[in-house]
């Protein structure tokens, strides 16, 4: 768990060894005298310097831009100094010791340590400041690891939205609803004799069921938003040559995996991420399933149903030049009940009958005819993993969001519900009434961060990467 401290801390900001520029950064507090060992110029605040960074000795480490943030306008609110050096493994390790060292050489004219206690930064600590520091809420916070990960181009697009503050500030809109409401039933309770007509005359009632609907929208796009972070997992399942592989590939738009005409060719799993629009979707190709008596196929077999258990949807294959026979027939079934037994309520089994190309006629079937040799079928199989995936394009874009937004906003909606209840009733308990918007606005508030436990705070920014 990421405490919270106020040391100096130091990272690598950008993926080392990657590009031709890379970031080394340091926050705290009082970084000049720190500056003036390393850059063999003054810096004038927020604007870029090309300098040498020097070594111990004077030598230079490398040629740079160094830009100094004075607190509090900077990334984290500290004091912020950026060395953008060549972007080399190396280098920028040596860079990064550099500034360690140089924090604990003494500064002849204090006789004390140039910056006491720098160290290196933990995954997520300078955006945990940028929180802590008010520049950022937790949302939006969140949204930066989620931009850096993003996997598509939607998924990018709606984190930098969320960053932008456009999910904070839905957020705020429903608090400010809340807020309202409570203020008039506190005002009710406080006023027993004006009683209900009091509530009755706000049109608490309208008022509620105004914020419901508002909620349920968000809700719709946070859970839209959490589905692009996260995409799902497809499982793509069934007897031995039914064309798993072959789908996979058609899927991929590449050969992944090896197809062959040999029962038994994939042993282990084969996984892709692929994206339909915009919706990550992770696809595994799995053994064959059947009775086998070959080891190294048994292991296949049984990484096979590993996959199955954890998948959000299976797609089992049948080959329809084998579906006439009642063996095959027979083996398909098995197979299902096994599925069906083992997969947990509510993930979807999806009949997908292949190579239909093969087939003079192909006899009607519940599912999906496709072929992955000729193409035919896939974009409607594409169609049908969205619509599987409860994905639903939302008008006005939708803000990257988490599983842990979308279960806030569910805990908001079922206390709101319980709240809208009690106002229903013929005799409204008004302390229960008080209680449950309370409770709405604190399941709410977790979402931005403005009341968060400081465990929930560690765990959501050791998540992050270094130099975040
Ligand atoms: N070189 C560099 N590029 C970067 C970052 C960085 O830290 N360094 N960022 C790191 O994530 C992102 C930009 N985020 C930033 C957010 C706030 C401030 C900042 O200085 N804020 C001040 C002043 C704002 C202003 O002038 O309007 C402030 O909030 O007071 C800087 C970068 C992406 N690009
Ligand atoms: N005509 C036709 N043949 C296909 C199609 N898909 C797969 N096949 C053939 O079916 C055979 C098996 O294909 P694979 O994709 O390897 O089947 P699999 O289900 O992955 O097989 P295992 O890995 O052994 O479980 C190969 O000879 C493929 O060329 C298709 O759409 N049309
Ligand atoms: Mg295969």
């Amino acid at each position: 768990m990421l405490a919270r401290t106020t040391d100096p801390i130091v990272a690598i900001a950008t993926a080392p060894g990657r590009g031709a520029v890379g970031i080394v950064r340091v926050s705290g507090a009082g970084l000049a005298p720190l500056i003036a060992a390393i850059c063999v110029r003054p810096l004038k605040a927020r604007e870029a310097t090309y300098l040498p960074f020097r070594d111990a000795a004077g030598e230079p480490v490398d040629h740079g831009l160094a830009i100094h943030f004075p607190a509090p306008h900077s990334f984290t609110g500290e004091d912020v100094l950026e060395l953008q050096a060549h972007g080399g493994m190396v280098v920028l390790q040596l860079l990064l010791a550099r500034c360690l060292e140089a924090a604990n050489e003494v500064d002849a004219s204090s006789g004390r340590a140039r910056l006491p206690g720098l160290r290196l930064a933990q995954p997520g600590e300078f955006s945990q400041r940028a929180f802590l520091n008010g520049k950022v809420d937790l949302a939006q916070a969140e949204a930066i690891a989620d931009l850096i990960d993003a996997s598509t181009e939607a998924a990018a697009r709606s984190a930098g939205r969320s960053l932008s503050g456009a999910f904070s500030r839905e957020i705020h809109g429903l608090r400010d609803a809340l807020i309202h409401l409570r203020m008039l039933v506190e005002a009710t309770l406080d006023f027993p004799e004006e009683d209900i007509d009091f509530l009755q005359k706000a049109d608490a009632i309208g008022q509620l069921r105004a914020l419901q609907n508002q909620l349920a929208a968000v809700q719709l796009r946070a859970r839209q938003g959490a589905l692009l972070r996260e995409g799902i997992k497809v499982v793509i399942a069934g007897q031995p040559n039914a064309g798993k592989s072959s789908l996979l590939n058609a899927l991929a738009g590449a050969e992944l995996a090896i197809v062959s005409a040999v029962p038994g060719t994939t042993r282990d799993v084969v996984a892709q991420t692929i994206q339909i629009h915009g919706v990550p979707v992770h696809v595994a190709d799995t053994a064959g399933l059947r009775e086998s008596s070959d080891e190294v196929e048994q292991i296949g077999i049984a990484r096979a149903w590993d996959q199955i258990e954890s998948a959000d949807a299976v797609l089992f294959l049948h080959d329809l030049t084998r579906a006439d026979s009642p063996d095959y027939e027979a083996g398909d079934a098995g197979i299902l009940n096994l599925l069906r037994r083992k997969l947990p309520a509510g993930v979807p089994v999806l009949d997908v009958w292949s190579k239909h190309d093969a087939v003079a006629v192909a006899q009607q079937h519940d599912g999906l005819s496709l072929s992955a040799k000729t193409g035919f079928g896939i974009e409607a199989l594409r169609t049908r993993l969205l619509e599987i995936a409860g994905w639903q394009a939302v008008p006005d874009g939708v803000y990257l969001a988490r599983a842990r937004h979308v279960h806030a906003l569910a805990r908001v909606a079922d206390h709101v519900s319980l709240a809208a209840d009690q106002l229903a009733a013929r005799h409204p308990a008004l302390d229960l009434l008080a209680e449950e918007l309370r409770l709405a606005q604190n399941a709410l508030n977790e979402i931005t961060g403005a009341f968060g436990a400081d465990e929930l705070l560690g765990v959501i920014f050791s998540r992050f990467c270094i130099g975040k």
